[in-house]
């Protein structure tokens, strides 16, 4: 029987209503119609065809991404998509290019940090792509330690100018997106100078190319930075190097919402924290969180539809094997996954709610909740891009060896997805920063100042300010224990915000009865993952562990007749899988064989180089062997 019938029955088997379920995953009825709509038009627009990039090489893969943005950028205007529909548009295209960074990083950044004036000037030109930018923070020297970055910012009174410049080599940026060929601006970061005083670092508006001939500026030196990790993948973008040598630029390109210089050389700090240096970095981190969830439920849905058709040992009297699914350590493996992916994406919308209302009240001048927001940010970005780079290269092996062919979509998922635990910050670092949120917090419970929000639960815990620990130098040599419980207050969050959200109505025959096991997977997973920790805390009892351990063995059993219908709710289009094995219909082996034959190696019957290389080799062979 082929693979097509196999997920056909299984789709009668669920329990629940699909339709409604897409909805949640949708987020609202409008947003799954925006989704289904925008996911379509991409799939069936040959332009937008993404099945040759593992075979491209670096300068045609390139090229390709340009067409491809140029190509995006003309539906846009053409069919007069909303921002969402764009949004949803780059999404469904699947591809990294300069484009996010301009409106992903560079928009964001004057948003966030220009003056009025400084926005009424630059973002209709940047909304209409007159003009191309990127965020160029980080240097070859310096990455975490913003504070530590080398290029200054000198103002000169005489010119009402900035005098942008990179002392060193280490100085030079180093990764920007779209930097390396495209970018005509940049939001370039450099320590300020005024009067010969420094004033930390700064973002600055920074033109780097013609918008003639696209010739870099004078005292720009800038490029590409090379190949990185994976073919294809995320070699798409043009991560760049630039150098500054005494670049003039006029003194309103400095962003000035943090603070401003005057044209006499005078330095002012608004009453805005200055904090907000780092605010588009809180912006990104978040959109990342909401994104993790996609690229973690789309390596479930390939893991789920191949497991569901491929069938290994079991056979009863010449009927068919088992499907791998129904093995309980693919279930082990799988189901959680299928978990993560859903608490994630409550916990991307949950998080998104918290930006938007952090925003709010930074615009009435409320500061309050800034510090939550930027842990929350910072720890679940960590979390969950930690959690979905393992869990997409999880899924490629619970696909066995087929999962290791560029086909089946999985090699290239993981490739452009792993930078996300390095890019808007090392997963580590940002958990040191959740852990010295953390230590703030407990350090002042028994104050007059109650912890809110999501640290509410330390007052429940206010012996911790008993707590006493006798080694030197306090955070850093606890840091390793610290980033664990930063891990710990990071799962509380996802956990608890899986389940108010199923306390809110949620229609549809059985969904939240699928949700509810869902939550409970997701949630005794951990305690089984970290039972250790439970039990030498004394938090569990060795009883609760193991019947913990039974209940997850029954909830498997419960999700596996829903498994296909649960992956199907992701609505997710063949040519947004770009996977082989994740099809809808399930057929598999006839599709795997058809695309072998169309690998470039097999163009010709003899290899290139069989001539050069192959029949000297067997010719020497028959000779030394008549010998
Ligand atoms: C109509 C058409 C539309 C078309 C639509 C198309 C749509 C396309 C959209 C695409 C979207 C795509 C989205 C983008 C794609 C993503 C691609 C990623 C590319 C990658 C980019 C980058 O990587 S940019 C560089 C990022 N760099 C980092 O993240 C550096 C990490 N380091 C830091 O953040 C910091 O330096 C630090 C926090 C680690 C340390 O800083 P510092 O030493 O200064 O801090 P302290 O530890 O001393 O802390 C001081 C104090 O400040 C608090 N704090 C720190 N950071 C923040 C912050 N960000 N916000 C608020 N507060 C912060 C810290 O907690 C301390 O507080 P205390 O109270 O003093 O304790
Ligand atoms: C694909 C990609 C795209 C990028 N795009 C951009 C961009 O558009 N614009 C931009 O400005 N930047 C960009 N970056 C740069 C990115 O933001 C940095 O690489 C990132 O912030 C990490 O900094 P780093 O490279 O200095 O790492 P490092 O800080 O050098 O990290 C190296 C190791 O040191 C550890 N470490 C560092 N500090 C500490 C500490 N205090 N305590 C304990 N351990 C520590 C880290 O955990 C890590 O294991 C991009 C990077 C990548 C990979």
């Amino acid at each position: 029987m082929e693979g097509v019938d196999h997920l056909a029955h299984e789709r009668n088997k669920s329990e629940f209503d699909v339709d409604a379920m897409k909805i949640v995953w949708a987020g609202s009825p409008h947003a799954f119609d925006v989704s289904d709509r925008i996911s379509k038009l991409v799939a069936s627009d040959p332009g937008f065809r993404k099945d040759n990039r593992s075979t491209l090489s670096r300068k045609e893969l390139f090229k390709n991404t340009l067409r491809k943005a140029a190509y995006a950028w003309k539906t846009i205007v053409d069919l007069r998509l909303s921002e969402e529909e764009a949004a949803k548009l780059r999404f469904y295209v699947d591809e990294p290019a300069f484009t996010d960074l301009h409106w992903g990083m560079f928009i964001p950044a004057i948003k966030g940090q220009g003056t009025e004036e400084q926005q009424q000037k630059w973002l209709p030109l940047a909304y209409k792509m007159q003009i191309i930018g990127c965020y160029a923070q980080t240097e070859l020297g310096h990455g975490s330690n913003v504070q530590g970055l080398e290029t200054t910012a000198t103002f000169d009174p005489q010119t009402d100018e900035f005098i942008i410049h990179s002392p060193t080599l280490t100085s030079s940026k180093w990764w920007p997106g779209g930097l390396g060929k495209v970018a005509t601006h940049a939001i370039a970061y450099a320590r300020l100078i005024v009067g010969g005083r420094e004033h930390g670092v700064n973002g600055f508006i920074v033109q780097l190319r013609s918008l003639e001939d696209h010739s870099p500026l004078l005292g720009i030196t800038v490029g590409d930075i090379g190949m990185k990790f994976g073919n294809g993948a995320y070699n798409t973008m043009d991560n760049g190097v630039l150098r500054f040598d005494h670049v003039r630029i006029p003194r309103n390109q400095m962003l000035m919402r943090v603070s401003q210089v005057t044209c006499e050389g005078k330095y002012k700090q608004s009453d805005v924290p200055r904090q907000l240096v780092y605010g588009t970095m809180v912006y990104v981190r978040q959109t990342i969180v909401a994104d993790a969830s996609c690229a973690l439920s789309r390596a479930v849905c390939i893991a789920t539809r191949y497991s569901a058709v491929r069938r290994q040992f079991g056979s009863q009297n010449g009927g068919p094997e088992t499907q791998v699914i129904d093995y309980k350590t693919q279930q082990s493996r799988l189901f959680p996954l299928l978990a993560s992916a859903y608490a994630f994406r409550f916990i991307g919308e949950w998080l998104k709610w918290l930006y938007a209302d952090v925003t709010q009240r930074l615009q009435a001048n409320d500061f309050s909740t800034l510090p939550e927001a930027h842990a929350c940010t910072a720890g679940l970005k960590s979390l969950t891009t930690t959690a979905t780079a393992d869990g997409i290269e999880e899924c490629r092996k619970l696909c066995g060896g087929h999962g290791y062919l560029c086909s089946s979509g999985l090699p290239e998922l993981f490739a452009v997805y792993v930078p996300a635990c390095t890019y808007e910050g090392d997963n580590t670092v940002l958990l040191l920063q959740v852990a010295r949120f953390l230590m703030k917090t407990v350090s002042q419970l028994g104050s007059s100042k109650k912890p809110v929000g999501t640290i509410a639960y330390m007052t429940r815990v206010e012996h911790l300010m008993q707590c006493r620990c006798g080694v030197q130098r306090g955070f850093a040599e606890l840091s390793v224990d610290l980033v664990e419980a930063a891990v710990a207050h990071c799962q509380l969050i996802v956990v608890s915000k899986f389940i108010e959200k199923l306390q809110q109505e949620i229609p549809g025959k059985g969904v939240k009865q699928q949700l509810e096991v869902l939550c409970n997977i997701y949630a005794l997973f951990l305690l089984h993952k970290h039972q250790g920790d439970f039990l030498s805390t004394g938090c569990i009892t060795p009883k609760h562990a193991a019947l913990a351990n039974d209940e997850l063995r029954s909830l498997y059993s419960q999700v596996r007749p829903n498994a296909i219908a649960l992956v199907d709710a992701f609505n997710y289009t063949d040519h947004y899988l770009g996977s082989i094995l994740g099809c809808y219909d399930g057929n598999v082996y006839p599709k795997l064989y058809e695309a072998a034959w169309k690998d470039p190696l097999n163009e010709s019957v003899v290899p290139d180089g069989y001539h050069q290389y192959i029949r000297p080799l067997l010719k020497q062979e028959i000779r030394t062997a008549r010998l």
